[in-house]
């Protein structure tokens, strides 16, 4: 079977190449020619980990091209996967117009029965639209051609997309035809055989499923950094009470991680998106707004903590960063934490000096020369009145304190990811903050480090 995945992003790319891993034909095709002359040289745009080489070795068994020719692969192809982006429109809504225009070029160009699926994440509604322009571009050429619809939300998570997506919890299909329940079970069929199930459904109940997962992760996440907030306030330790709740199964250990907040390409829009269905259909989704204005105060909880350390007077402090992608294992840094607690001590007129392993040309994007960009983590402690913990990434986790305290004006560090331990850190001889646990005074007598 050959199969077309249209959007060579995050998504396009990871499902590119795994369909093509376990022997699928894959084309996948992208407007950007920048982008697919780049992906023909074997240069990824994306930092994912494993996904070079797995493209590398698809394009060399000659399972894996890439064109922007989408006439030619739609032609060629029995399915093709719509997984271009659905951007927030100005009111919080799915912008659709990249995923309604690829299903106008299939259209278009499809010379025979083809199943259009789609992999973006797309609000309740949107394959009855898919199908619409699918049709009135037939209707256009005054042909009859048969095609089908489907859903199958893609539930990859960034910098783990690839186990994700050839190990999945479950895959979701909505459809409403057997000719295309058939294609989508053959097409899953190396991944059934491996144990991972494929829940067929109608189409509706598919794409509110994508919007319901992603918003009860956030809300779990929110609710976690609620309660974390509570907890710095009464004394409670919010890393022991995360065990302690995370330890009953029917609550688990996933995703109940307090920090600076949930960022991303995804969590926000469509906690946001799935707001903007509810109003438009006049119900009002209280649990989901409170889950997005705690998001919203928690990704300045770190920025208030150092503010309220120099009272208010951030005025030539300079902060080393740490991290600067919305989680470790990526580059991407959409709605990451970072951006919004960097350019608020930017605005309070503190330095800032800040390294992340990967996501350092990103970050030149968003803040060009605001701040300095420093090659390895130490360097930006060189001068540094404080070091402020922003992404979690493995390297940071076990530094050398005698470093860290030698370089800062004073042993302080503010950690928005939890990674150190308070009272090891008070031994150390740190003043150490971090989420939903009260700091405390560094011991005077202070273990060697
Ligand atoms: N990034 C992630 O981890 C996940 C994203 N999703 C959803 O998947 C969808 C895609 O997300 P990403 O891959 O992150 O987006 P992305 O922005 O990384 O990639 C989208 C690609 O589509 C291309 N494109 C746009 N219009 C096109 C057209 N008419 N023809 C051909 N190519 C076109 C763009 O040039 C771009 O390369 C979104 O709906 C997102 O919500 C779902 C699960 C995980
Ligand atoms: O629809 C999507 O695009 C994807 O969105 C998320 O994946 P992703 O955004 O890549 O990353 P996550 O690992 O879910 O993290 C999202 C944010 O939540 C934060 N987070 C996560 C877990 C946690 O316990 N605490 C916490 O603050 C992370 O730091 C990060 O900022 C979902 O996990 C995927 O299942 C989904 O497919």
């Amino acid at each position: 079977m050959k199969i077309t995945i249209v959007g060579s992003g995050y998504v396009g790319l990871v499902t590119g190449a795994c369909f093509s891993e376990v022997g699928i034909n894959v084309v996948c095709v992208d407007i950007d020619s920048k982008k697919i002359e780049n992906l023909n040289k074997g240069i990824i745009p994306i930092y994912e980990p494993g996904l070079e080489d797995m493209i590398t070795r698809n394009m060399n068994k000659g399972r894996l091209s890439f064109t922007t020719s989408i006439e030619t692969a739609v032609k060629e192809s029995e399915v093709v996967f719509i997984s271009v982006g659905t951007p927030p429109d100005e009111d919080g809504s799915a912008d659709l117009k990249y995923v309604l225009a690829v299903a106008r070029d299939c259209g278009k160009h499809m010379t025979d029965y083809t199943l259009i699926v789609t992999k973006s994440t797309v609000p309740v509604g949107t394959s009855l639209k898919v199908k619409e322009a699918v049709q009135d571009e037939l209707n256009k050429r005054n042909v009859s051609i048969e095609f089908d619809v489907a859903s199958n939300p893609e539930f990859l998570k960034e910098g783990a997309a690839i186990n994700d997506f050839l190990k999945p919890d479950r895959i979701v299909v909505g459809l409403n035809s057997e000719r295309a329940e058939s294609l989508m079970s053959s097409l899953y069929k190396p991944f059934t055989l491996n144990g991972h199930p494929v829940i067929f459904m109608d189409i509706v109940s598919a794409e509110m499923t994508k919007y319901a997962a992603n918003a009860m992760l956030a809300t779990k996440i929110s609710f976690i950094n609620d309660i974390a907030n509570l907890c710095e306030i009464v004394g409670a330790d919010v890393n022991k009470v995360r065990k302690g709740i995370g330890s009953d199964t029917r609550i688990g250990h996933k995703f109940i991680y307090p920090g600076i907040g949930y960022g991303g390409s995804c969590f926000p829009k469509d906690v946001q998106a799935l707001i903007r269905t509810a109003d438009e259909n006049n119900y009002n989704l209280q649990v989901l707004q409170a889950v997005e204005s705690v998001n919203k105060y928690q990704k300045l909880v770190l920025f208030n903590k150092i503010n309220s350390y120099y009272n208010g007077d951030l005025k030539g402090k300079t902060i080393g960063v740490w991290g600067l992608s919305f989680k470790p294992q990526t580059d991407d840094m959409r709605e990451a934490p970072a951006l919004y607690i960097i350019n608020s001590l930017l605005e309070a007129g503190a330095v800032v000096k800040a390294y992340d392993p990967v996501a350092l040309e990103e970050a030149k994007h968003h803040f060009g020369d605001r701040i300095t960009y420093c090659d390895e983590q130490y360097e930006t402690l060189i001068d540094a009145d404080c070091l402020a913990i922003l992404t979690e990434w493995p390297e940071f986790k076990f530094p050398s304190f005698k470093i860290i305290k030698k370089l800062l004006s004073k042993p302080l560090v503010f950690d928005g990811r939890n990674i150190y331990d308070r009272d090891e850190m008070a031994k150390y001889g740190f003043e150490y903050f971090c989420i939903g646990v009260r700091s405390k005074k560094p011991e005077l007598e202070t273990l060697s480090v």
